[in-house]
């Protein structure tokens, strides 16, 4: 064989409509096209792919893991199992539920795999067991921390957070190990805001305190003497899900009603007659100040010694949100002092607060232990919204309540599904043409497509192109939630491109092409002349194909693995190579010629079902026409 050889920058192919040809086993030829057909299965099937050694290896998971392949029907479902760890968990995955979960949410799991509620788990329980389990569902008393991912190795794939807040989940270690974290952001907003306007309205009119003196035997009439809603100007600070039921039970008790929330749609607020204004507009102004915006580092201590000091002196506040939006410190000073004459708090920064804590023993505080989503109905809602959202990620679908991945309508995914597989296999050919294989730094990626540019999310591609060209060369197991944060710690650059061309938008996608640059290739053939290593795919029939390798055209189905070869056009060479095969029983599955002119240079791009030992690769490296060749395991 002759070793790789300068690409010659005046190579433009040319046989047919798209300048390749594809053979048949019968060499039965048509216009322009040899179909290959002795072993060609046209419907998708979930291959037995082999690594070199002859194995199967991780590479077999590369379909499976991305793609479920109906085999009856031939289409290809996607099953985005990429959200998996590469540990497979068998038929009956296991779930953890570390906190009290709606029975009708636990049947649900336990109709999937092995569940185990362990309550009350310390936090040195929960790293010891966590490793055990493929999932984990949790409220907000547990903190699902850095050191709790590590201790999983791997294994955890899911964690459901079986309400709203998610600031009791790390989530950038969470994604950084690929761990996708899902939450039920809709079934208890009901519960949070009627527990705000219970609070609300019984600190109005010291319902928890006069029930207490009343239990201590006295009868205390003067001193609980409470103050009205009606008239009163409540802010709702957060103007969400919840804030906003808020706001509409408060018109109702015949409140003015402002909110604050910097990325709240005005026309929303304003068809429930509420202001949205700023936030000291908001807090200077209110007789009420109801909080209901998550806890972030913006939001982190927002209320402190300083913004209570611009409050309207005898203003009072409710928290259904999270402690930690408040510097509980300067509120003791501020109730202290009166300018916030009461206070009614459903959560607090330590949970459960010390006893001794003053804020939760001051008079003029009502306190409630964290109870917002918990009604009969709340509970029951949010755990069948969380089991059935883990259920779906361990199922490998994606999913609508994913916080740290992509989330993608199901009639997109399946209208990409194709694509996505012709995404990561591309990626996966793209790093194996590079000499050496690893160091790829600049990775180009070019979408044609004839669908506008935001009709077209490519997030997906891009993660799939992610996965394909780092995991042949890596132990890292790249998914959808941590695609762009491998990409980024191995100093990988993809950059997108989108093509706009002018034929149907029917399809979303013409081709993709994948150009890495700076970097030598073990297939000379590959470099187009601008020095970039090029392929580019496109899906014909449901099935992604190789259509150009550096400036060949070309056509193999991506079913099985690749091997290319240049030669110099003559006849004979297909039958050649394909006999080779043939005596060392690799099956081959497709075949097809790119070339320049006849006579000149061709490529042939033949598709096998099994990884060539190295004596048939050695044999075909011996033809005296082939000038260079390359085995491309998918
Ligand atoms: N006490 C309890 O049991 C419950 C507490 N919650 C908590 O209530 C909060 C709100 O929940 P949802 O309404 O479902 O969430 P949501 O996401 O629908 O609403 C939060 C709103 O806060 C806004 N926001 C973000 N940063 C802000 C800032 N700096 N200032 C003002 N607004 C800001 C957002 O734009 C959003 O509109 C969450 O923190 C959640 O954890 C929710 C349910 C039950
Ligand atoms: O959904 C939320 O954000 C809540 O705060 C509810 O918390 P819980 O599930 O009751 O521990």
């Amino acid at each position: 064989m002759a070793s790789a050889t300068p690409h010659s920058s005046s190579i433009k192919a040319s046989a047919s409509p798209n300048g390749a040809s594809s053979t048949n086993s019968n060499f039965s030829k048509k216009p322009n096209q040899i179909s290959f057909t002795s072993s060609i299965n046209p419907t998708p099937i979930s291959a037995k792919i082999c690594n070199s050694n002859g194995s199967p290896g991780r590479s077999s998971s590369v379909i499976s893991n991305v793609l479920k392949i109906a085999e009856s029907t031939g289409t290809a479902a996607l099953d985005a199992t990429d959200l998996r760890a590469p540990t497979s968990y068998g038929p009956r995955p296991k779930i953890l539920v570390s906190e009290k979960l709606g029975e009708a949410g636990l049947q649900v799991l336990r109709g999937f795999g092995e569940v185990e509620c362990l309550y009350n788990l310390s936090p040195e329980e929960l790293r010891e067991k966590i490793s055990s389990f493929d999932a984990l569902i949790v409220r907000s008393g547990t903190k699902v921390t850095r050191q709790v991912f590590e201790a999983a190795k791997g294994r955890l794939k899911v964690v459901g957070r079986a309400g709203v807040g998610i600031d009791n989940v790390d989530l950038p270690a969470a994604t950084e190990f690929g761990c996708l974290v899902v939450n039920a952001p809709t079934a208890n907003t009901v519960a949070a805001a009627e527990h705000g306007i219970a609070l609300l309205t019984s600190m109005a009119r010291n319902v928890a305190q006069s029930d207490a003196s009343m239990k201590a035997g006295k009868w205390e009439r003067n001193k609980y003497v409470g103050v009205s809603l009606v008239g009163k100007t409540l802010a709702v600070m957060g103007f969400g899900k919840v804030g906003s039921e808020v706001a509409r039970r408060a018109k109702g008790l015949g409140m003015h009603v402002i909110a604050h929330d910097p990325y709240a749609a005005a026309d929303r607020a304003r068809a429930m007659s509420v202001d949205l204004v700023s936030f000291d507009e908001a807090i200077c102004t209110a007789d009420f100040i109801s909080l209901h915006m998550p806890l972030t580092p913006t939001t982190k201590n927002v209320f402190n010694d300083h913004t209570f000091s611009k409050m309207k002196k005898g203003v009072r506040i409710i928290n259904v949100a999270r402690g930690g939006v408040i510097d509980e410190d300067a509120l003791v000073r501020a109730l202290d002092s009166g300018v916030v004459a009461q206070a009614a708090l459903d959560v607090f920064v330590e949970e459960p607060p010390s006893k001794e804590s003053k804020l939760v023993q001051h008079h003029n505080v009502t306190v409630t232990p964290h109870l917002g989503a918990s009604t009969k109905e709340a509970q029951e809602g949010v755990a069948i919204e969380i089991a059935e959202a883990v259920v779906g990620a361990l199922n490998g679908e994606l999913s609508a309540t994913a916080v740290n991945a992509p989330m993608v309508p199901p009639e997109v995914l399946s209208e990409l599904a194709p694509y996505v597989i012709l995404a990561e296999k591309l990626g996966r050919l793209a790093v194996q043409l590079v000499a050496g294989g690893g160091g790829v730094q600049s990775v180009k990626v070019v979408y044609r497509s004839a669908r506008d540019t935001d009709d077209l999310d490519t997030r997906l591609l891009r993660a799939m192109i992610t996965k394909g060209i780092i995991e042949p060369i890596s132990s890292s197991f790249v998914n959808l939630v941590n695609a762009d944060h491998v990409a980024k710690q191995k100093g990988l650059r993809i950059s997108e491109e989108r093509v706009t061309i002018d034929s149907s938008p029917e399809s979303p996608l013409d081709s993709i092409q994948i150009n890495i640059s700076n970097m030598d290739s073990k297939f000379a053939s590959a470099v187009t002349e601008d020095g970039h290593i090029s392929i580019e795919g496109r899906v014909k029939d449901g099935v992604p194909h190789l259509t150009c390798v550096g400036t060949f055209d070309v056509d193999v189905s991506l079913e099985g693995n690749v091997i290319l070869c240049r030669q110099v056009d003559q006849p004979g060479m297909i039958g050649l190579v394909g006999n080779i095969l043939g005596q060392h029983n690799v099956n081959v599955s497709f075949m097809s010629v790119g070339r320049t002119a006849p006579r000149k240079k061709a490529i042939m791009a033949i598709g096998v079902d099994e990884a060539p030992r190295k004596e048939t690769l050695d044999d075909i490296g011996n033809v005296p026409a082939i000038e260079e060749f390359v085995f491309l395991d998918l």
